[in-house]
């Protein structure tokens, strides 16, 4: 799994991404848009809209069997960012809904691929209308819903600009409502001001008052229609926007809100719902935030320990480890051993550097930089910048935060000595070279 894929969501198939070798494989069009580097592997142009196109619409008939037409100057959804988003209202549906209850939603500006609704149809079944005011995006949601013979489950309307953004008629009931907006306010328009948004005609990525006016329109609307629809969500495009909509929210009496991050590759979008029915649970799904809880819920560990070498004693192992540390530049807090004889040295250690790793290469160019200061020195006598000077103090502060903390310990047992280290917080790849570096100057 890579790094940027890990806070996709669970169910997300695209959490290992696409084998792009089997893909340019099986369609021969792909590898126009891919390049083979020496060691075999194929790197994809993702910044070619061209090829974004071709790979949305290859996943979307291998991964759903969906024939979707992606025209020409259209935004080209991405899959793993519309399947993020669904997953999302699917946990919210396992909250509250048995699961063979028939699902009824709204997606709010479908698009020419009408994508949404088109996935949930496939993938769960549910039963959907899709809205847009762009004539041709309508025809060509028609075309794609037609091709997959979902006209059972899927029906797009063409709204104008000044209808209501829901349209619930009166004794309608829907679960759900979606929508991915046009993020970005007219104003910025040629602003060149979000490189990751997927490039679509004005009027998919542009409204008047952008994002949080569009929502606020849904927002205003459902303190009309409340319980018509269960469960209102919107994509939002700018983190920023979200304490916005929040308050919002709460100063119309929602009943729950939660909030949602979408992380996929090197875009991040987020997400809100909200609900006026108090029966409704809902949930947050921030991925990023549990993997941080989940790496503080780490932060205590059981010791690490080793044995020390039968050629020391106890005072020549307690006075290598004093000068090792020492000489690693680690802060050092001694900690009374409470009277226990067989503790002869513990201490929480703080590592501000790694000093550890690499120790002959740094030496070597330590050296060459003391020679080439002396030299300087000779040939400038009195002449220190102060930009040096300024450097100097920036890096000590850059240095504040530390690398990692831990306890360590010098023990006896019987015959033997002892090293641990506990209580290890902070970067764990850092703590455990520090105590491979200990244990081979010990064993
Ligand atoms: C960012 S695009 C999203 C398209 C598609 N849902 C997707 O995710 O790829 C926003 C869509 O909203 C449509 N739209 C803009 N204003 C609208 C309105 N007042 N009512 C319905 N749709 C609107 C645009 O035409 C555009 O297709």
């Amino acid at each position: 799994m890579s790094t940027t894929n890990r806070f996709m969501h669970p169910r997300n198939m695209y959490r290992t991404p696409p084998d792009f070798k089997q893909l340019a494989a099986e369609y021969p069009e792909f590898k126009k848009y891919s390049v083979t580097g020496l060691n075999g592997k194929i790197t994809f142009d993702f910044k070619n809209q061209e090829a974004l196109r071709l790979l949305s619409t290859i996943l979307l008939k291998k991964d759903f069997d969906l024939d979707v037409e992606l025209p020409v100057g259209k935004l080209v959804p991405t899959v793993p960012l519309r399947l993020n988003y669904l997953l999302w209202i699917e946990d919210l549906f396992n909250l509250n809904y048995d699961s063979k209850k028939k699902i009824k939603g709204i997606d709010i500006g479908t698009g020419a691929s009408c994508i949404y609704p088109l996935l949930a149809a496939k993938k769960f079944q549910w039963s959907m209308v899709g809205t847009d005011i762009n004539k041709d995006s309508i025809k060509n949601a028609t075309k794609n819903i037609e091709k997959n013979n979902l006209q059972h489950l899927i029906r797009v309307l063409e709204v104008s600009e000044w209808d209501s953004l829901l349209p619930v008629a009166a004794n309608d009931h829907y679960d759900f409502c979606m929508c991915n907006p046009p993020f970005h306010k007219f104003s910025n328009l040629n602003s060149d001001d979000d490189s990751n948004s997927d490039k679509g005609v004005n009027c998919e990525m542009y409204t008047v008052g952008g994002e949080v006016e569009f929502i606020q329109k849904i927002i205003q609307e459902s303190e009309t229609l409340k319980n018509s629809i269960s469960i209102y969500t919107s994509m939002v495009g700018y983190k920023s926007s979200l304490g916005l909509l929040k308050n919002k929210l709460k100063a119309i009496g929602a009943c729950a809100i939660a909030k949602a991050g979408f992380f996929q590759g090197q875009t991040a979008r987020w997400g809100i719902a909200w609900t006026f029915q108090p029966d409704i649970k809902l949930k947050d799904f921030m991925p990023n935030k549990e993997f941080q809880k989940m790496k503080s819920q780490v932060k205590l560990r059981p010791p690490v320990s080793f044995n020390i070498s039968d050629s020391y004693d106890s005072s020549t192992a307690l006075a290598k480890l004093t000068k090792l540390l020492a000489d690693l530049k680690m802060s050092i807090s001694l900690l009374k051993s409470e009277k226990d004889e067989n503790i002869l040295f513990q201490a929480d250690i703080k590592a501000y550097e790694n000093t550890w790793t690499h120790q002959r290469r740094k030496r070597r160019m330590e050296q060459k930089s003391n020679d080439n200061k002396r030299q300087k020195t000779n040939d400038n006598l009195s002449n220190e910048s102060d930009d040096e000077k300024v450097e100097q103090n920036l890096e000590t502060s850059a240095n504040i935060n530390a690398l990692f903390a831990a306890t360590l310990v010098l023990r006896k047992t019987d015959d033997t000595l002892w090293i641990d280290m506990l209580h290890l917080d902070g970067n764990r790849d850092n703590s455990y070279q520090l105590f491979q570096f200990l244990k081979n100057r010990f064993v």
